[in-house]
């Protein structure tokens, strides 16, 4: 099997202090990520919190309002959305499906489908497919055009947890069979893919990035769930210093309240450090006050706690304290 391994390389898309704006309403801002080949990031955060904002802007499909974002020249993105409109009441088989969005060689539809075990449906009315058979077919619909970058909206909403854990596997091995580099989203808040290399907390502004726990080092998931679920499953363990108030303003630890949690709001010991400057996905920094990993805008203080689980950058080499 191969590995692919992303610190040397460039990444296939990069976010820099992105924001996007509709209605007079920043959706999302101050985003920063990157996703490099062999690369899996995962972004989590409640229900209209932007993460299918911020992966439309990943991609271009949205053109963001502030910030930047750039991909590599060439890049083939394969994108499995959240919401599909499809007819329900005609019929229409898997293959069909493969071809909606453009065509395919019957050799391109046969691999993909053979790629996500699913062969024996090709030609099964998609109407009839259960939650994880249908998202294996959306799977192999965008593997079929050998992405470089797989950006997956829930790839696992209507699976069962069984489902979830072999969804997992199968984007895993797909990653590690390809090397594309792969950002998926996700609403569950606390249990993400073990081999998420970062994830990234979204609430209209990244709260809080870090590394998974490895659920496989904690004894008791593995005796609630089985040594399988642990392998695929890791939890994700964070603490924000921060509330959402309903009216989208912030109300920071210390009791004062802001229009939105942003660098320089002046509220965060942070800001002194990290003022002006932009960090990577994976630029974590030291902080010798408070102990935690600092994305874009951990500036605002937020952290993830990880349990002792240290945040690495993308070469692994810088290591933060958590
Ligand atoms: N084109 C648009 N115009 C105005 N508001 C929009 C537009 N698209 C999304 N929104 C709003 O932006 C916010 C973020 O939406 P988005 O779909 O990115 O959230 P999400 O985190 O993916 O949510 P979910 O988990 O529910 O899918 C929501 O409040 C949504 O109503």
């Amino acid at each position: 099997m191969l590995k692919f391994r992303s610190s040397d390389q460039p990444p296939l898309v990069s976010l820099v202090n992105a924001g996007v704006r509709r209605n007079g309403r920043w959706l999302v801002r101050g985003v920063e990520f990157s996703v490099s080949r062999g690369e899996i990031v995962t972004l989590i955060g409640p229900n209209g919190s932007g993460k299918s904002t911020t992966a439309k802007a990943a991609i271009g499909v949205l053109k963001p309002d502030e910030g930047s974002v750039a991909r590599t020249a060439g890049l083939k993105v394969g994108y499995v959305p959240q919401k599909l409109s499809i007819d329900w009441t005609l019929p229409l088989t898997v293959e069909r499906l493969m071809t909606l969005t453009g065509p395919l060689k019957g050799r391109e539809i046969e691999e993909a489908l053979a790629a996500t075990g699913i062969s024996h449906l090709a030609r099964a009315e998609v109407q009839h497919l259960s939650g994880g058979e249908f998202q294996r077919a959306l799977l192999a619909r965008a593997l079929a055009r050998r992405p470089d970058l797989l950006v997956l909206d829930e790839p696992v909403q209507g699976v069962d947890f069984s489902g979830e854990i072999a969804l997992y596997d199968l984007i895993k091995s797909i990653r590690n069979s390809t090397g594309c580099g792969i950002l998926l989203i996700s609403h569950d808040l606390h249990v993400v893919m073990a081999e998420t290399d970062t994830v990234i907390c979204l609430n209209g502004h990244v709260c809080c990035r870090g590394t998974p726990q490895m659920v496989s080092q904690s004894p008791e998931y593995v005796k609630l769930f089985g040594s399988r679920a642990a392998q695929s499953l890791a939890i994700y363990s964070h603490h924000h210093d921060h509330t959402h108030l309903p009216d989208g303003r912030v109300q920071h630890e210390d009791g004062s309240v802001t229009e939105h949690c942003h660098p320089g709001d002046g509220h965060h010991h942070s800001d002194r450090h990290h003022s002006g400057q932009h960090h990577g996905a994976h630029d974590h920094v030291d902080d010798e006050d408070h102990g935690h990993s600092h994305g874009a805008d951990c500036d605002c203080g937020h952290h993830a706690r990880l349990q002792g689980f240290d945040a690495k950058s993308s070469d692994g080499k810088e290591k933060s304290r958590v």
